[in-house]
């Protein structure tokens, strides 16, 4: 991982940056702009949010079919070229992102906790647009040797760690985190925040990126308690699919 990130890793966490203010307001209103304006029959309507996929779609042996991305990404506010700067992508096989699925949340919407599958990289950068969240990554609670493992194993309720992931915020996971967690959003409207005291028995969570935020009043809840009102929030998961195929020749490269 490039040494620039270093003041942004989560304390406790090697493989967890959280860079603040990875756009600004203009740029973020520019590209929510460009995300609603984009046709209605690229968003994927699913139970509990829309998504786009841009990059290409992958096949089901994980290789990436390439398609061009929309120009707001490739052009200003150069997005890809400005992912790639961090570094986050440097031992990826592409050095930046070939994937991007752009995630629309309304207020009370979430994502149940999962893993993001063998197709990349493990090496994932999520910027937010619009609203906060608060992402939780959990582990797998020990196997039970009688049930086998596999899908369907529990996991443990109270999170290992969690990130308020504020507006214009970029959030760079990789190895461990990516692989042997999972991760989700709960479906609330509002997050409330307890403060330092929070509980870990209670299912409570701490926010382990209090002290790189920049916002007053995320910085004020997370420190004194009290609650984040969410509204529509955008993400773009940028990723490197590891395998890409050759168009034209229909052949794939990348093993
Ligand atoms: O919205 C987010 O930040 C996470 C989305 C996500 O986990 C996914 O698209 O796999
Ligand atoms: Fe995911």
């Amino acid at each position: 991982m490039d040494p620039d990130l270093s003041s942004n890793r989560v304390t406790g966490w090697d493989s967890v940056f959280y860079v603040p203010a990875f756009v600004t307001e203009e740029e973020e209103d520019y590209l929510i702009r460009k995300i609603q304006e984009t046709p209605q029959n690229k968003w994927k309507q699913l139970a509990n949010r829309r998504l786009q996929i841009w990059g290409g779609d992958l096949t089901p042996k994980n290789v990436l079919i390439p398609q061009a991305m929309p120009p707001f990404l490739v052009e200003y506010p150069n997005l890809i070229s400005r992912l790639k700067a961090t570094g986050a992508f440097n031992s990826s096989p592409h050095q930046q992102p070939n994937h991007v699925i752009l995630n629309e949340y309304l207020a009370g919407q979430g994502i149940m906790p999962h893993e993001d599958g063998p197709s990349y990289h493990p090496v994932v950068a999520t910027l937010s647009l619009g609203s906060h969240t608060v992402m939780h990554y959990y582990r797998y609670a020990p196997s039970d040797p009688a049930e086998g493992g596999g899908a369907g194993r529990a996991i443990e309720p109270a999170p290992a760690l969690s990130l308020l992931l504020e507006p214009r915020s970029l959030v760079i996971t990789s190895s461990a985190l990516y692989s042997a967690h999972l991760h989700g959003i709960s479906a609330v409207e509002e997050d409330t925040f307890t403060g330092p005291g929070d509980s870990k028995d209670s299912h409570g969570f701490c926010v382990a990126n209090a002290n790189l935020l920049v916002g007053a009043r995320e910085k004020s809840v997370v420190e004194g308690g009290g609650a984040l009102r969410r509204g529509t929030r955008y993400s773009l998961t940028c990723r490197d699919v590891s395998r890409v195929a050759k168009i034209g020749t229909g052949t794939a490269f990348g093993r």
